[in-house]
C-alpha cells in the first residue's frame, strides 16, 4: 500500500509543532469526516502531551466507523519532528512552524512521502518555496498552504456577484485591509515580530491574505508590477508591523491593501466595478454566524437643480456556512478537501500554484520596499 492509497478512506495526520493555530486544525481534522490526528510532535514531548491533553478535553479524538460506531483514538505524543516523519502510520502532516523553520521540514516531509499542509507565508523567499514545492512534486505528494478562506463556499458565490454585468460591471479595483492591535508583550514575545522566525512580519501574517484575495478576484492572474512600503517596523527595523501595497494588473485593474499589527481587528474588502461595488467585513476569519455574508451596492446620485439626492441601494447576500468548528466551516472544508486529494491520489495543482504566486507577489513587494516603494515587476 502506498501513502496515497489508504484503504480505510481516512487520512492519518501528524501535527508538527504544538502551535496555537494547530489547536483549531485539531478540531477541523476531527470534524472533517475523512481524517484523524495520529500523532503530534513537538521539540519537547511534554508540550506535545499537553497539547493532546488540552485539545482532547474540548474535542475528543474520536474516529467514527462506517457503521457509525465511535472509537477513541488517542494520538501519540512525540518529542522529535523527524520521529513523526519516520512513522508508517502517518499519511499527511500539518506544518504550523514559524516561516524560517518550515522549509527544512516541508522538504523532509516530502522525502518521507507525507502530504504537506503548510502554514503561510510558505517561505522566506520564492526560491525556497520553489524548492519546497518541487520536493513535494517529486515525491508525488500534495502541497497546500493554510489559507482557509480558499475553501469557503462564499468565494464561488461571490464570483457570481462579481460576474454580474448588469449590477457590478467590470472589475476595476480591489481594496483590502487586515489588521489587529498587538499588545505590549507582542514585540518581545510573539514569533510574528521576530526577524529570525517571521521576517515578513505583518506582510507575511496578514498581507498574505490580502494578496491572495486580490489574486482570487483577478482569476489567479498575476499583477504586472507592484509597489510596497513598510510604514513601521519591529526588531531593529527589519520586520514590517504596518505595510501598504499597490498591485497593477494588465487590464486597468488595480488592487491595494493595508495590513497592520497596530490597528484594531479589521478584515474589510471592497471590490469596485464600473457599475456597482461589493463589500465584506470578515474576509479571513468569518464572524460567528451560520451564514457567510457580503453586500452588493449600486448607489446613485440624482441631481436636479438645488436638490442632490444620493440613493442607497444595497443588497445583502449570503451562503449558509458556519464560521468555525462545524462540518461546513472553511477550515474543516480545507482539511476535508486536502484529505480527499490524498485519498484519491490526485494532488490539487491549483493549491501549490496559487501559494507560489502569492509568495512571488510578497517577494516583489519586499523588493519594492527596499527601494522606497518603487514599481517593481513580479518575476
Ligand atoms: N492559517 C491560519 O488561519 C493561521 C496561520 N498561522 C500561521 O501559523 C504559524 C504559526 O502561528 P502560531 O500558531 O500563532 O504560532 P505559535 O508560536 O503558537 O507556534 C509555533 C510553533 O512552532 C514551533 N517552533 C519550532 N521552532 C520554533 C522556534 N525556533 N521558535 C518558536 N517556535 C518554534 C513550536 O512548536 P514546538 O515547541 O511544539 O516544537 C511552536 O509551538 C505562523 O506562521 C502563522 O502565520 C497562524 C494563525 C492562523
Ligand atoms: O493567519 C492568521 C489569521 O489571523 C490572525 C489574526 O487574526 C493572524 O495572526 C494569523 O497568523
Amino acid at each position: 500500500m502506498t501513502q496515497t492509497q489508504n484503504s480505510n478512506r481516512t487520512v492519518r495526520w501528524g501535527i508538527i509543532g504544538a502551535a496555537q493555530i494547530a489547536r483549531k486544525n485539531w478540531k477541523a481534522i476531527r470534524m472533517s469526516g475523512n481524517s484523524v490526528v495520529a500523532a503530534v510532535a513537538s521539540r519537547d514531548v511534554t508540550r506535545a502531551e499537553a497539547f493532546i491533553h488540552d485539545c482532547s478535553i474540548e474535542v475528543p479524538p474520536v474516529v467514527v466507523g462506517e457503521d457509525g460506531t465511535a472509537t477513541l483514538m488517542r494520538p501519540e505524543a512525540l518529542g522529535d519532528y523527524q520521529e513523526l516523519l519516520d512513522r508508517d502510520d502517518i499519511d499527511a502532516v500539518y506544518i504550523a512552524l514559524p516561516t524560517t523553520v518550515r522549509k527544512q521540514w516541508v522538504i523532509a516531509a516530502a522525502k518521507a512521502g507525507k502530504h504537506v499542509l503548510c502554514e503561510k507565508p510558505i517561505a522566506v523567499h520564492a526560491d525556497d518555496a520553489t524548492e519546497m514545492i518541487a520536493a513535494c512534486d517529486e515525491a508525488g505528494v500534495t502541497f497546500m498552504d493554510g489559507v482557509m478562506f480558499d475553501h469557503s463556499a462564499r468565494l464561488p458565490a461571490m464570483k457570481h456577484s462579481l460576474a454580474d454585468t448588469q449590477q457590478f460591471g467590470k472589475l476595476r479595483r480591489i481594496q483590502s485591509h487586515f489588521s489587529f492591535c498587538a499588545d505590549d508583550s507582542f514585540e518581545s514575545g510573539n514569533i510574528r515580530a521576530n526577524a529570525d522566525l517571521e521576517p515578513h512580519g505583518c506582510l507575511g501574517d496578514l498581507g498574505w491574505y490580502c494578496i491572495r484575495l486580490s489574486l482570487w478576484a483577478a482569476d489567479d492572474r498575476m499583477p504586472v508590477a507592484v509597489s510596497g512600503r513598510s510604514i513601521s517596523q519591529y526588531d531593529g527595523g527589519s520586520v514590517p508591523s504596518e505595510f501598504q501595497a499597490e498591485l497593477k494588473f494588465d487590464d486597468d485593474l488595480t488592487a491595494g491593501f493595508f495590513c497592520s499589527f497596530r490597528c484594531v481587528n479589521q478584515q474589510t474588502a471592497t471590490f469596485s466595478g464600473d457599475l456597482g461595488y461589493i463589500t465584506l467585513d470578515d474576509f479571513v476569519l468569518p464572524f460567528v454566524d451560520a451564514e457567510a455574508k457580503w453586500q452588493c451596492h449600486t448607489h446613485d446620485l440624482q441631481i436636479d437643480n438645488c436638490r442632490w439626492n444620493f440613493g442607497r441601494h444595497t443588497q445583502a447576500q449570503s451562503v449558509w456556512e458556519h464560521a468555525a468548528g462545524e462540518p461546513d466551516s472553511q477550515e474543516v472544508q480545507m482539511i476535508r478537501s486536502f484529505s480527499e486529494c490524498v485519498l484519491n491520489g490526485s494532488p490539487d495543482r491549483r493549491a501549490s500554484e496559487i501559494a507560489m504566486k502569492t509568495q512571488r507577489v510578497l517577494d516583489a513587494l519586499r523588493r519594492s520596499d527596499v527601494e522606497d516603494g518603487k514599481w517593481t515587476s513580479v518575476s
